[in-house]
């Protein structure tokens, strides 16, 4: 049985005559924030999409806490421990902010069907249980917007929050997320930073695609950098972004590769170490 959280091997898709992920391997241990990163179009979305079941691969093998899931439909691999976010935030339009993260909770429910067409006392009580979970869900994660508020109306960075409340909802031990500092400002995405260091101490594996340099840098303990589907480099995050290959994937020439150094300065802001 492996040892690892996420362990992927050999992965491979192709969509009609490109192969977006080809012969990637990513092995994850336990308790890690592991970065995924890559220059767009590089197939980072394709290897989440594959993990949490979304797309079947053409060929490879993945494990999750130690079981094969190869093959497995999303709801399986959910089940088995796996949440996600997603790229392009999906939450549901006319949900409250506190509904949206219950409705993430629900795949956990012990009540019947029975119990919640009657209204049961054990019903009103589960419901009153994953209520009160939602909202502290939502303070853990930082959201500080009203409960009541339509989720859809909050700002980018707290409907960013919502959704990982709601991933955190299904109760997951390897969270998958799909950038999710996209649109933050920094002291947003440090705040982010430090969501995630909280979520691997209470015992989460977390493994996020993120173009953030500095979160990266500041947060990630490894990262595997893609390249048209394939990988380029593995390692500590300062590591593989000296390396030319990875400089010149982000930046085309290799005369250009200062730019990546000169990026990461600036996002550093003045003063930054
Ligand atoms: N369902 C699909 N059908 C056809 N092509 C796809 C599909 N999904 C992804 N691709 C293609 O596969 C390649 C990898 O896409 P993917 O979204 O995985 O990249 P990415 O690294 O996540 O990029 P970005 O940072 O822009 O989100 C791209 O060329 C994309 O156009």
């Amino acid at each position: 049985m492996s040892e690892l959280a996420v362990d992927i091997v050999g992965l491979t898709k192709a969509f009609g005559g490109l192969t977006a992920v080809d012969d990637v391997t990513i092995q994850v241990p336990p308790r890690r924030i592991h970065g995924i990163l890559g220059p767009n179009g590089a197939g980072k979305t394709t290897v989440l999409n594959m993990v949490s079941g979304f797309i079947q691969a053409d060929s490879g093998r993945l494990d999750v806490l130690g079981q094969d899931v190869t093959g497995m439909r999303p709801f399986q691999i959910a089940r088995r421990g796996v949440g996600r976010t997603y790229q392009n935030i999906r939450l549901f339009p006319g949900m409250t902010v506190l509904e949206t993260v219950v409705a993430g909770a629900y795949g956990q429910r012990r009540s019947t069907i029975a119990g919640a067409l009657l209204m049961s006392p054990a019903e009103r009580r589960e419901r009153r249980e994953m209520r009160a979970r939602a909202a502290d869900l939502l303070d853990r994660v930082g959201c500080r917007a009203p409960h009541s508020a339509l989720a859809e109306t909050l700002s980018y960075g707290d409907q960013r929050r919502v959704e990982i409340a709601r991933a955190l909802a299904t109760n997951p031990r390897v969270l998958l997320l799909d950038e999710p500092t996209a649109g933050m400002n920094d002291a947003e995405s440090q705040e982010v930073g430090q969501l995630l260091v909280e979520l691997r101490e209470s015992g989460l594996t977390l493994i996020l695609i993120e173009h953030n340099m500095r979160l990266v840098e500041d947060f990630c303990e490894t990262v595997s950098v893609m390249n048209s589907g394939a990988l380029l480099a593995e390692g500590a995050p300062t590591w593989c972004l000296e390396q030319d290959k990875v400089k010149e994937a982000y930046f085309g020439k290799r005369s250009d590769a200062a730019r990546i150094a000169t990026l990461r300065r600036a996002r550093r802001g003045p003063g930054g170490s």
